[in-house]
């Protein structure tokens, strides 16, 4: 069940959202959805839902089209949250479960299992208005996993919500990737894509300019991240040719170098000046790539 996306474009009149955009999310994985604000992200999940037409480009999954019909095997967290304040949790869950095709006696024992995971059994009888921002995500959340979805779309799942929600939120996307779950979430957190996504793609003015699998992205990209603890003064290596950005530390500094050459000269330009206490080569974090793409660098 891959969902396949094939030079597709988006247009909103002369503006274009979504550039010739070809993806391929593979399944039973978490596939990270990079970009700034204004990327074409949610462009891109809503023409996936069907709730937007792309302008040209061709878009399936399970090799047909994503329609009506199907919408009881998707789940979607969206951008802009929103439940019916005035009603009850497990009212408001278990009617968004009916309407996809759940029954209600499986609906409400699920609903009980997922209040008990995220810690808040005691809001099933709640009006929505009374929760928090951060508990009524987690309430949107479990709307958009109740009926087990194949394919589960998170736009921006983990904003806004505390440290502790966020480990919480993350252990049930892994554990759904786990149950065969394909799911494909956006974020401007590299450190949550890092930490859960095989693949992803970074998209810059809705094109891709990064896509594939995160350990050849960063194997491709090259050691261009050199961290040095010495007791002496390392200012000099700034001036260094290949050095791109000298960042000084408390017990050392953090350079950027152009290419995994320019280490060996720094190694030999350290050399008799005093003791090295560390000498690190490392490999980019998946923000050095996006900023070295996007050119931006942000939250
Ligand atoms: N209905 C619309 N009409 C006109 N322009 C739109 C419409 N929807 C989105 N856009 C524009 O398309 C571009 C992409 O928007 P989109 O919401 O997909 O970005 P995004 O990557 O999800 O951004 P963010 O990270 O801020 O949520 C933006 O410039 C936006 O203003």
């Amino acid at each position: 069940m891959t969902l396949r996306l094939e030079k597709v474009t988006k247009k909103f009149g002369s503006f274009t959202a979504v550039d010739d955009l070809s993806l391929e999310i593979p399944e039973k994985q978490i596939f990270g959805f990079l970009g700034a604000n204004g990327a074409g992200k949610t462009t891109t999940f809503r023409m996936v839902l069907g709730l937007l037409d792309q302008t040209k480009g061709e878009i399936s999954w399970n090799g047909g089209d994503v329609g009506y019909d199907q919408s009881h095997l998707i789940g979607y967290l969206p951008e802009e949250r929103g439940l019916y304040p005035k009603l009850k949790v497990q009212e408001q869950l278990v009617y968004l479960a009916k309407l996809r095709g759940m029954k209600k006696a499986e609906a409400v024992q699920q609903i009980e299992r997922w209040l008990e995971r995220f810690k808040v059994p005691e809001y099933k009888n709640k009006k929505v208005e009374e929760l928090s921002k951060g508990n009524q995500q987690k309430i949107q959340f479990i709307s958009a996993v109740l009926h087990k979805p194949k394919l589960l779309i998170l736009d921006e799942p983990f904003s806004g919500l505390d440290p502790v929600n966020v480990e919480m939120l993350k252990k049930a996307v892994i554990d759904l990737k786990e149950a065969g779950t394909s799911i494909v979430f956006s974020s401007h957190r590299m450190e949550h894509v890092e930490e859960l996504c095989e693949s992803l793609c970074i998209l810059h003015h809705g094109s891709p300019v990064v896509h594939g699998k995160l350990n050849e992205i960063k194997k491709t990209f090259g050691k261009k991240n050199v961290r040095v603890m010495a007791d002496f003064d390392l200012a000099f290596l700034g001036s260094i040719p290949g050095v791109r950005k000298y960042k000084p530390l408390g017990d050392g500094c953090e350079l950027q170098i152009e290419s995994e050459d320019i280490a060996q000269r720094i190694f030999e330009e350290l050399q008799g000046k005093g003791f090295v206490r560390k000498f690190d080569l490392e490999e980019p974090t998946l923000n050095d790539i996006f900023i070295e793409k996007v050119g931006a660098s942000y939250e």
